[in-house]
């Protein structure tokens, strides 16, 4: 798959950007805010008649979840068991891609790597559908929160937007992408499902190595210890961070930010903290996926 015309296609919408008012920058598409430039009404029209492969190997998350670490890994694990190396490349995100690029993607041989941060609802049928493996990487929302407002106020094709204002559109679901509690209670709802597999930024801040272990197992590849050790050392934030030139030209340092659990300590009042607290106990206190977010310890 040749990614330069979408590697352009980036930094021609950096430059479109410039020339639009914050009001333009997101558009609803099926009740949803998504990003104008990046993901225009033709762009998810096409994807909708997508077709998905058993064998694709398909990474979700919310924005600003962990995304582009979990395609550095997956990169590193493809690399590692087939030789085939993509990791300079921008991320597979299929609602960037438009419908030249998609007929590309659907004539490309398997395994294809894609990705998204498409709202469950408009996530191609055919995913679900052909069984393909999923790996869906979530963190807690105040964490995402704050890196969500760092990034809309970094990257020029979002609005943006004071702290108290990006966190009332992030309570009330109008961020691009939508709201963190519809992805978490879709997402939630698949649990179960053994062609998805869920794992937290926290997690993997913990004990990046086992992470990589299982992520590459429920992929089908299996890995020495010497390869996991690879893979996780180009992983850390810090190696990422100094590749991301590479990989993602302009946006390298806007994206790898920080790369910390708790940053939020720094940015919520006390009162914002607590109804965040309400918030997540209403939609996902008791829930398998609540639970795995273990969010008294990193979020109180
Ligand atoms: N290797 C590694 N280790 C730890 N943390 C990492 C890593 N790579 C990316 N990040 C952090 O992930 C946040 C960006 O999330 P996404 O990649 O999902 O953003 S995006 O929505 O696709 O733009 C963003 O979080 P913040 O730093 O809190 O803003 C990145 O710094």
């Amino acid at each position: 798959m040749n990614t330069s015309d979408f590697k352009f296609n980036v930094q021609s919408s950096l430059q479109r950007a410039k020339d639009m008012s914050d009001e333009e920058k997101l558009y609803r598409y099926k009740g949803v805010l998504y990003p104008q430039l990046l993901s225009p009404e033709e762009n998810l029209k096409a994807l909708e008649n997508f077709k998905a492969r058993e064998e694709d190997i398909m990474l979700v998350a919310y924005p600003k979840c962990g995304f582009n670490w979990m395609v550095g890994v997956v990169r590193k694990i493809i690399a590692e068991v087939t030789g085939v190396k993509t990791e300079a490349r921008m991320p597979p995100l299929i609602e960037f891609f438009g419908p030249e690029m998609l007929k590309e993607v659907e004539a490309a041989p398997s395994r294809r790597f894609l990705g998204t941060h498409l709202h469950p609802d408009n996530i191609p049928a055919s995913f679900n559908e052909k069984k393909t493996k999923t790996l869906v990487i979530f963190r807690n929302p105040k964490d995402t929160l704050v890196s969500f407002y760092h990034f809309s106020n970094n990257n020029p094709v979002l609005p943006s937007e004071s702290w108290d204002s990006f966190y009332s559109n992030f309570m009330s679901g109008d961020v691009a992408w939508g709201s963190y509690f519809d992805h978490a209670l879709a997402w939630e709802k698949r649990m179960v499902d053994p062609n998805v597999m869920i794992v937290t930024y926290e997690e993997l801040k913990q004990d990046l190595s086992d992470g990589i272990r299982q992520i590459s197992s429920f992929f089908g590849y299996t890995l020495t210890e010497a390869q996991v050790l690879r893979i996780s050392d180009g992983s850390t934030f810090s190696a990422m961070k100094q590749s991301s030139a590479n990989s993602h030209e302009s946006l390298g340092d806007v994206i790898f930010r920080k790369g910390e659990v708790g940053d939020w300590k720094n940015h919520f009042t006390p009162e914002q903290s607590r109804e965040m607290d309400a918030a997540f106990n209403k939609q996902l206190a008791g829930t398998r996926l609540g639970a795995k977010l273990n969010y008294q310890r990193h979020c109180q």
